[in-house]
């Protein structure tokens, strides 16, 4: 299946919310913004809440969130986003009002990052989520994204960043210097042995070229360099080097995946119960093993799901072994596009997503989605084709990195990769180019490749028969992941019996997961479910809904009554 495909053109806006036509002659002036889904809450009154406003009660068992019911309400159920937002919480999004903002806006999965910030700092930021989730009705997901063994500056004594020129000597040492008595253009390097493995003449890339430097000398524990591109260094940014056009890849490349630091940080996740734990410079599958046994250990029952970052070049020889046994992957092309040439990241972002549909693991595409947006309203028709080839590609999920953690509009940034997703998707249910990819079978027994099968056909019979939704009844996730994977124009409504599952669910495709107990007793589940979706006004009488469950391998066609 290609990534790419036609799309026809409409003048008029199909949705309230949809992206907003662009001057073509001025950029950046006046450009009205995705109207963000408030509008759409003030309407969201179902006789089931009976709190102060905004507060959902699970009144009768059944949760979903409330952003997503807003949405399904707004843009009617087929026209429902698919692809799901991931948003790095940063120092400009960390307070209360400001993560409500990016749920309300559609974020569906928090990111911290471990590479930033204090344990307490993160700790407040997780809490608060829950927070939100707790007394607002919604499900966001928390992802925790761990720092990895990669070499960087350090935090540049809390400067936001300082100008390297061309020409300048600076000085790069493993040295500890003494905060205030730094002397000037002097970096520390989070890496002991990088004195050592760097050479005379090797290239110094500062998060991957955005400024180089060539090493002239050495002396000891210091390296003199000279910069030759200039730019910005920003704190903590990522080292790496290169020798006659090659990536070096000396004792630095046996650094552990997980460093001693790393550790904490999972334990410290493990605590805090995060939904997800992001790994970053996976090299092999082993790593993930490890971590997940460590898990299981440490929390026996656990839901934590593992994504592998892929963002190294041990990773890319590894890439199917590492999705295998991962729950989820990230594309991360910020540290992928300083250890690969730049060129060929495309081509492992969609060679990736392929993989992980195959495999059936979600996806997410990160960094540099919107990057303009950290400083600019709107974002440049380049990364606007950029979302769009990623949502084309039908990954799972968009990331947005510095544009919320730092950047100055977060929200407008997350209302882009909304509009954009919602009009791509809508393009490809017009193209019709749901019947072109062949699953390959991913199940292990007789028994679970019956239930892929049955998925498989699900989305098939809902696609013809034009239905307005797929319900499926899953313990596990899996009967939903199954459907998710297979990419139906409608939306998958999947009932699960724990938040836990409901949170993890939120990264996959156009799965709109619920929290729900339900029985062994099929037609109890769905009288019940009929009759709360629709005292929600979330369904009505008529609408053709296919019901499948993990409970009996049976797939329904159902006109609700
Ligand atoms: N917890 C935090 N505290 C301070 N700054 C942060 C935090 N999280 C993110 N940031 C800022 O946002 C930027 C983008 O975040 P991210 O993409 O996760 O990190 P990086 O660019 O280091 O890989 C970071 O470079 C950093 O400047
Ligand atoms: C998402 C990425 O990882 P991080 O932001 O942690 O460097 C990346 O490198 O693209
Ligand atoms: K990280
Ligand atoms: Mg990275």
């Amino acid at each position: 299946m290609s990534g790419s495909f036609r799309c026809s053109i409409s003048l008029s806006p199909l949705h309230s919310n949809e992206f907003p036509r662009i001057p073509v002659t001025k950029p950046r002036i006046h450009v009205p913004v995705p109207k963000p889904m408030t509008v759409a809450l003030s309407k969201v009154v179902s006789p089931l809440r009976v709190a102060a406003p905004g507060v959902m009660i699970e009144a009768a068992g059944l949760e979903v969130d409330r952003v997503t019911e807003a949405e399904l309400k707004e843009n009617g159920f087929r026209s429902t986003r698919k692809t799901k937002i991931v948003c790095t919480i940063g120092p400009r999004t960390c307070e209360f009002e400001e993560i409500e903002a990016l749920a309300v806006g559609g974020m569906n999965v928090a990111r911290v990052n471990m590479c930033h910030g204090t344990r307490e700092w993160h700790r407040d930021v997780i809490r608060r989520v829950r927070q939100l989730n707790e007394e607002k009705g919604f499900a966001v997901a928390v992802m925790m994204d761990t720092e990895g063994s990669e070499i960087h500056m350090d935090d540049l004594n809390d400067v936001e960043s300082t100008k390297a020129n061309d020409g300048q000597i600076w000085t790069f040492t493993v040295r500890a210097v003494d905060q205030p008595s730094r002397p000037e253009r002097t970096i520390t390097v989070n890496y002991d042995g990088f004195a050592e493995d760097v050479k005379v003449g090797d290239e110094l890339l500062v998060d991957g070229g955005m400024v180089t430097f060539v090493v002239i000398e050495k002396i000891g524990p210091d390296v003199i360099c000279r910069c030759t591109d200039p730019g910005l260094l920003l704190p903590r940014a990522n080292l790496t080097f290169w020798r006659n056009g090659s990536l070096v890849r000396e004792r630095n490349a046996m650094l552990p995946t997980i460093s001693s630091k790393d550790w904490l940080d999972i334990d410290f996740g493990i605590e805090e119960g995060v939904d997800f734990i992001a790994v970053s410079f996976v090299k092999s599958a082993e790593v993930i093993k490890t971590l997940k046994s460590y898990i299981i250990d440490r929390s026996p029952g656990s839901q934590i799901g593992i994504i592998a970052k892929i963002e190294s070049i041990d990773s890319l020889k590894n890439l199917e072994e590492i999705i295998q046994v991962s729950d989820g992957t990230m594309v991360a092309r910020g540290d992928l596009g300083a250890q690969i040439p730049l060129e060929q990241v495309p081509s492992v972002q969609h060679e990736v997503i392929q993989l992980c549909r195959q495999l059936n693991k979600p996806v997410i595409v990160a960094s540099q989605l919107l990057e303009s947006m950290i400083e600019y309203p709107i974002p440049t028709r380049a990364e606007v084709a950029d979302v769009s080839e990623a949502v084309g590609q039908q990954a799972d999920a968009l990331m947005l990195s510095s544009e919320s953690a730092m950047g100055q509009y977060p929200e407008k940034a997350l209302a882009v990769l909304r509009s954009v997703s919602l009009r791509i998707e809508k393009c490809r249910r017009e193209e019709k180019h749901w019947d072109v990819t062949d699953l390959r079978i991913v199940s292990s027994s007789k028994l679970d490749e019956i239930s892929e099968e049955i998925c498989n056909t699900t989305s098939r019979m809902a696609n013809k028969l034009k239905a307005d939704a797929i319900f499926v009844y899953t313990k596990t996730g899996q009967t939903a992941s199954l459907l998710s994977r297979n990419r139906p124009d409608c939306p998958i409504f999947a009932f699960a019996p724990s938040t836990s599952i409901q949170r993890c669910l939120n990264l996959k495709w156009g799965l709109i997961p619920f929290r729900l107990d339900f029985s062994d007793d099929m037609e109890s589940n769905l009288n019940r479910t009929f009759s709360l979706l629709k005292a929600r006004a979330m369904i009505k009488s008529g609408d053709l809904i296919i019901v499948v469950s993990d409970v009996m391998q049976s797939i329904q066609a159902i006109k609700v009554p």
